[in-house]
């Protein structure tokens, strides 16, 4: 078993003449924490979409737990799990039923078990009969990672996590990801702001004009590039 949980090489992707990804390289360690840094339209959700299968690239390689994402996109689907932008739960139900729903959706066993065990595992107990209505943002992203957890996926696509919270929300937030990563599942995130991948990353990449500038540990970056580091730290303050 490789112990790359991600690697790309060369990846190309542009609509129509728009070019968006120019020829990006990166690799993620199985088990590790990796962010992909990049402002507003740098092509992170693009560089997802591919990863995740749901399009694909122009050109290059890519290959998710060791799998070509072109060549055998079902097999990565089985050991991957995507949370997107938009949270994607049912506001008429409670959280146990959209949790119920989705280990019905993955043929998981044990639907009523794993449920019960998810909601304590995010913190969602109390509020696990309520519909979805009543919950807040935070508690409603946490349920949608609670979602994504379920069927134990061995890579985890969190797109851009935080976006729509309040600060407080994005600090549950965080510790909730870190409980994540303790398990020891891969996780791929994607973020605007510096603060979210150090807080949360053992590995940083930063995607501008189509290329990945520099990856990293965050001390590897800030040694690499203080100047840069310091620009996308004032422009990514977290409001
Ligand atoms: N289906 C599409 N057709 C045409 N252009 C697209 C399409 N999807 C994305 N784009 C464009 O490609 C560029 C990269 O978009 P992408 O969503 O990958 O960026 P991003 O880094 O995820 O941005 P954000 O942080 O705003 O989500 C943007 O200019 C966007 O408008």
């Amino acid at each position: 078993m490789t112990s790359l949980a991600v690697s790309v090489e060369g990846l190309k992707k542009a609509y129509k003449d728009h070019t968006v990804l120019n020829g990006v390289n990166f690799q993620v360690q199985r088990g590790s924490v990796f962010a992909l840094l990049g402002s507003n339209g740098a092509g992170k959700t693009t560089a997802i979409k591919i990863l995740t299968t749901l399009i694909q690239a122009d050109e290059g390689k890519a290959e998710v737990c060791g799998i070509d994402v072109a060549k055998s996109p079902e097999q990565v689907r089985e050991k991957i799990s995507l949370t997107g932008q938009n949270i994607a739960v049912d506001e008429i139900l409670t959280g146990r039923e959209n949790l119920e729903l989705v280990a019905k959706l993955r043929h998981l066993p044990d639907r009523k078990a794993i449920t019960e065990t998810s909601l304590k595992q995010f913190d969602l107990e109390e509020a696990g009969g309520k519909p979805l209505s009543t919950y807040s943002g935070g508690m409603k992203r946490r349920l949608d990672l609670a979602m994504t957890m379920l069927g134990s996926p061995e890579l985890v696509f969190l797109d851009e996590p935080s976006v729509g919270l309040d600060p407080e929300a994005r600090l549950a937030l965080w510790d909730t990801i870190r409980k994540m990563a303790a398990s020891g599942i891969t996780i791929f995130l994607t973020t605007q702001y510096l603060e979210e991948a150090e807080a949360l990353a053992d590995q940083i990449a930063i995607l501008h004009e189509g290329k990945i500038i520099v990856q990293g540990t965050l001390d590897e970056l800030k040694n690499i590039l203080p100047a840069k580091k310091n620009r996308i730290r004032r422009k990514t303050t977290v409001t």
